[in-house]
């Protein structure tokens, strides 16, 4: 950008952004509740209001974030470099190539907190007077799924205005688009592109560990639910328990591939990802397995197996795209894609242009849809409810590939003429 030149706003600018900061939060807490009745009724909407039964939720969900914090300090990890830097620092316009070291144990994490989930805590029995280890009783977490919600917004709020008001202490590396000068605007896209204290990362850390966790952890509970309510998990409850825990278990056991993800390398840490991390994640990811809870939709032993196989098809999309674009960044030399054809930019980097990439610009998005797809259709096809992340899903790849095409085309200039000239099509090979 020049001088003289206008911001180029995103989101609908700084009305768009306090409407989002303003209507998500409303909009997760109609969500968990059309989601546990099956349809969309504004009329019986409840706003939590039991300020006891709140704050004991603002205590569990920060003792749950602090536990996830231990585990990322103490768990052994290995450290990894990130990408060179982007971003601008505050008093000098200039970005140097510094990288910044990542401790890499989110697997680990994740590993230890099923571990902790299923071992539960050590209390007396009534009884017998022994003490024994009982698990948590996660079923619990069904009945306060709004008030959850609750806090978890207010503490995001929370979060975001200290991210915003410390970006502004000391000279820190800004992310170019939460640059704007508007409050409101920059408050939503994040100022400080890596906030960090000491060596914790707080960007890496929410994008991977409270909210997807959490996510899993809220799906367990549901299935518990519907075993105390129905009597038995239904075949769609533990098919969708499968998918989305693959979902989370490939992410946290690929975690150094975040390092190349536009969330890490270009966004600023605002309310948009802190929000998104931790709060839209567990409540609206989860909005399947709440639904299931009372609705069995009974889908027939062909249905589910087709259903199967389009997972099948969307996982090893999605994983094989990142996967290739991973290796091919680290080692192009590596034997999974020293075979790969690829167009060597004037920056520098290499853009693959046969393999997944070669198929389409953004077959990764086309995969990782497919798989949200199906989480919805195990539900069935009685009520809209569930589809919500299919069709939110859908918006958010769509916005987010044309963010990534303009930040491209900025980078790369004529080279990214050139490359989408040679894979024409960003979706659907042949297709879009
Ligand atoms: N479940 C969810 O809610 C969400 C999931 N996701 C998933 O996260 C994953 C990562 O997404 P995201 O970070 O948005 O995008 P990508 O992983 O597609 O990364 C985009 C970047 O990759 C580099 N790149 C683009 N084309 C090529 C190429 N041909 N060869 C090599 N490098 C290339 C460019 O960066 P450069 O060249 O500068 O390195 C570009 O900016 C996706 O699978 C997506 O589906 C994303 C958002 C939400
Ligand atoms: C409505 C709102 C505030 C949206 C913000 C968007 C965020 C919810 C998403 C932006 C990018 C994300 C990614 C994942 C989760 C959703 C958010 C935070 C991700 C961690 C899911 C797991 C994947 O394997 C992933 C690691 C590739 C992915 C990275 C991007």
């Amino acid at each position: 950008m020049t001088k003289g030149d206008s911001f180029p706003y995103e989101f609908g600018g700084p009305i768009g952004t306090a409407l989002n900061i303003f209507f998500l939060p409303i909009l997760i807490l109609c969500l968990t509740q059309w989601s546990a009745v099956g349809s969309v009724d504004l009329a019986t909407l409840q706003i939590p209001t039991n300020v006891d039964t709140l704050a004991k939720c603002i205590v569990g969900l920060v003792t749950w974030f602090l536990f996830q914090v231990l585990l990322e300090r103490m768990l052994p990890c290995k450290l990894v470099q990130g990408t060179p830097l982007q971003g601008v620092f505050v008093w000098k316009s200039i970005s140097t190539k510094e990288c910044l070291e990542y401790r890499i144990n989110g697997h680990l994490a994740f590993w230890v907190t099923f571990l902790v989930l299923q071992t539960g805590w050590i209390v007396k029995h009534e009884e017998s007077g022994t003490w024994q280890f009982t698990s948590f009783p996660l079923s619990g977490l069904y009945d306060v799924t709004a008030e959850l919600a609750v806090g978890t917004s207010i503490l995001c709020f929370g979060l975001s205005l200290y991210l915003y008001l410390s970006s502004f202490i000391g000279n820190r590396r800004l992310a170019v688009p939460g640059t704007s000068g508007n409050v409101v605007y920059d408050f939503w896209m994040g100022r400080e592109l890596n906030p960090r204290i000491g060596s914790f990362d707080w960007k890496e850390f929410c994008e991977l560990r409270p909210g997807l966790m959490g996510w899993m952890i809220l799906n367990l509970a549901y299935c518990q639910k519907q075993k105390e309510v129905q009597g038995y998990v239904s075949m769609s409850m533990m098919l969708l328990q499968c998918f989305q825990g693959l979902y989370v278990w490939d992410a946290l056991y690929q975690e150094e591939a975040i390092l190349t993800t536009m969330d890490i390398t270009t966004d600023g840490f605002g309310y948009m990802l802190a929000f998104g991390d931790l709060a839209w994640v567990p409540f609206t990811y989860t909005l399947q397995a709440r639904y299931l809870v009372l609705h069995d939709p009974q889908l027939s032993v062909t249905a589910l197996t087709a259903i199967l196989a389009l997972h099948i098809v969307g996982y090893v999309t999605f994983r094989g795209a990142n996967g290739q674009k991973d290796i091919f960044r680290r080692n192009p030399e590596d034997p999974a894609v020293a075979h790969l054809t690829y167009l060597k930019t004037k920056r520098g980097t290499k853009l693959l242009t046969s393999g997944w990439w070669g198929m389409a610009r953004k077959i990764n998005y086309t995969g990782d849809w497919i798989m949200g797809l199906t989480w919805c259709m195990v539900c069935g096809f009685n009520s809209i409810v569930p589809y919500f992340y299919a069709i939110y899903f859908l918006i958010l790849l769509i916005h987010r590939s044309i963010r990534d095409d303009h930040a491209c085309q900025e980078k790369y200039g004529s080279d990214w003429d050139e490359y989408k000239r040679k894979v024409p099509y960003r979706f659907i090979p042949g297709l879009i």
